[in-house]
């Protein structure tokens, strides 16, 4: 047993042989609290057989113990008590740009702190006893088999014997053609060479309880979901449900969404290797339209309600005219419309670059419902509608383009990603591991003001993260097309009419006191 210099206590409540260990104190209904294996059963704790060091040569098929002396342990390791800021910006007026408001109105939020991800020096599971199980679902986004392989690699290091892998998302719990793959070192060496999922995907969800059978029948103890919004919500129900069955498992999830729409999140993994692939595609449609007469170069990119692809690919492209996103409607027709301004651009520079997100202006098409196979809502393409309105508006006006209209969503999607994503996906990886052998259940891993943490899956999936009109970054894309506001002005409650136009009645904050400390508090 190597020292005492990280205590037993997950709750906090322990002194250890540390006078200087901080003791987190969880506030009153804490919503980052994570629940933990030895919640429902008795499970104690055994030092972890994680270690950064072999000792071995990796040369010999049995490689010596491995040596790993206290100094080691003590660097490797983080405390269960170690938790990150969630919200760090500290306001100090309610007009500051970016203030939040929490559901009683207030601006002025009690510090939040969420679990800091990573190997902890106990661990609740024998990992030669552990049999984890590895899905993905969904969509593609690059980055999957990065992600697949860091578990694996990760899994093995800490020794465990037994990983499958399910094929094509949750259906492969069900489905006789599609059995389970025993996942090792070496089948998944070199699948982050290539996009997609080496496990496969798919939409759409056989019953639960059939799932939870199959994850009882093989005796899964930890169980890893690699996907977006659904699969977490999925991963949650599963959990539910074998917590009523009492069964001695761990669901850990690994959020994967293209279109970066996790709350709290950072960003997500594949998000910037989507932004730089849809960067590429903005800037052919710009050579395309720049190298023809009264060109027009319109590019379509994912996000179903979320325009964060779509705006940041605009921002880093820097060649576009304007920017449609889900969040933010406009009229298509008349003095303040998108087609009035299109022509005018036209007219004046002899090009013009616009960028949609498939989800925008859902509300100006016609004949749109239903949803896929796992309930979202089946949006109507509003890439070649509005391509088509663009040809018609100018044939009618008698100004003649040269329009092309690309669709790269699904290359963006197939691509392996950069390799600032390989490294995301890798720490993403071994952290979901580390939350399952720390016992935590029902978690997600993510990235919060750039440090790793563990999160209650509940409160990432609330609600999804859109683009906020009035945020700083949105107010920095449409500075950098240079597009108006697409709607007729109106007299909204807080605006007032001035002979300069509408100005809004909230009053800027008052300057700041400035002069030496002992005169300001005079
Ligand atoms: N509310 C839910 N409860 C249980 N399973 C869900 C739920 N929503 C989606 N799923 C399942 O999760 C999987 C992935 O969902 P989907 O929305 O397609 O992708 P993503 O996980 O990327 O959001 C599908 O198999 C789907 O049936
Ligand atoms: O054609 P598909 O497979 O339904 O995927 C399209 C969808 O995938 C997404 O990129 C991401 O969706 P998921 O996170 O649910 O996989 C959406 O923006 C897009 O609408
Ligand atoms: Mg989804």
């Amino acid at each position: 047993m190597v020292g005492c210099f990280n205590c037993l206590c997950r709750r906090g409540n322990s002194g250890g042989s540390n006078p200087q260990a901080f003791h987190f104190t969880p506030p009153f209904n804490d919503p980052f609290a994570l629940p933990h294996l030895s919640d429902q059963h008795n499970v104690p704790p055994i030092e972890s057989t994680y270690r950064t060091k072999s000792g071995g040569n990796p040369i010999e098929e049995t490689a010596s113990p491995t040596r790993v002396d206290a100094d080691d342990m003590r660097r490797i390791y983080v405390h269960d008590d170690d938790r990150v800021l969630v919200k760090i910006v500290h306001f100090g007026h309610p007009s500051s740009v970016g203030i939040e408001y929490d559901e009683s109105g207030d601006w002025q939020f009690q510090p939040l702190w969420a679990r800091r991800a990573g190997p902890r020096a106990w661990i609740y599971f024998n990992p030669e006893q552990v049999r984890a199980a590895i899905v993905t679902c969904g969509g593609l986004c690059p980055g999957l088999n990065d992600v697949i392989r860091q578990v694996v690699f990760t899994l093995e290091t800490y020794g465990v014997k037994h990983i499958l892998g399910i094929q094509y998302g949750f259906k492969g719990f069900v489905d006789k053609n599609y059995p389970p793959i025993k996942l090792n070192r070496k089948l998944v060496q070199t699948i982050n060479m290539e996009g997609g999922s080496f496990l496969g995907v798919s939409r759409g969800c056989p019953p639960l309880k059939d799932i939870v059978d199959r994850l009882e029948e093989w005796n899964v103890s930890m169980f890893f979901v690699i996907g977006g919004n659904g699969s977490h919500a999925g991963a949650t129900a599963i959990y539910e449900q074998c917590d009523k069955r009492r069964m001695k498992m761990v669901v850990v999830g690994i959020p994967k969404t293209i279109d970066n729409d996790i709350e709290l999140l950072d960003k997500t993994f594949g998000f910037d290797t989507a932004v730089e692939e849809a960067q590429r595609a903005i800037n052919a449609a710009y050579t395309e339209a720049s190298s023809a007469y009264n060109g027009v170069g319109i590019v379509k990119l994912m996000g179903r309600q979320s325009g964060y692809i779509t705006m940041y690919a605009t921002i880093a492209s820097g060649q576009v005219d304007i920017v449609l996103i889900p969040e933010v409607t406009f009229t298509m027709n008349g003095k303040y419309g998108v087609l009035e301004y299109m022509k005018k651009r036209i007219e004046q520079n002899g090009i013009c670059v616009v960028v949609v997100a498939e989800g925008a202006g859902q509300d100006l098409l016609e004949g749109v419902g239903g949803t896929d196979a796992s309930g979202n809502p089946i949006l109507g393409d509003f890439g070649k509608w509005f391509t088509g309105k663009v040809k018609d508006f100018f044939s009618k006006a008698k100004v003649p383009i040269d329009a092309k209209y690309i669709d790269p969503t699904y290359m963006i999607r197939a691509r392996a990603c950069n390799s600032g994503d390989h490294i995301f996906c890798s720490i993403l990886g071994q952290n979901a591991v580390h939350g399952a052998f720390a016992g935590y259940t029902n978690i997600t891993v993510g990235v919060i003001n750039t440090h790793y943490c563990f999160l209650p899956i509940p409160i990432v999936i609330r609600k999804a993260r859109m683009v906020d009109p009035n945020s700083v970054m949105y107010h920095r894309c449409v500075t950098s097309t240079g597009q108006p506001d697409f709607n007729p002005p109106i007299h909204a409650p807080g605006l007032v009419a001035t002979p300069g136009g509408l100005k809004s009645s909230l009053q800027p904050h008052p300057p700041p006191a400035r002069g030496s400390r002992r005169s300001r508090n005079k």
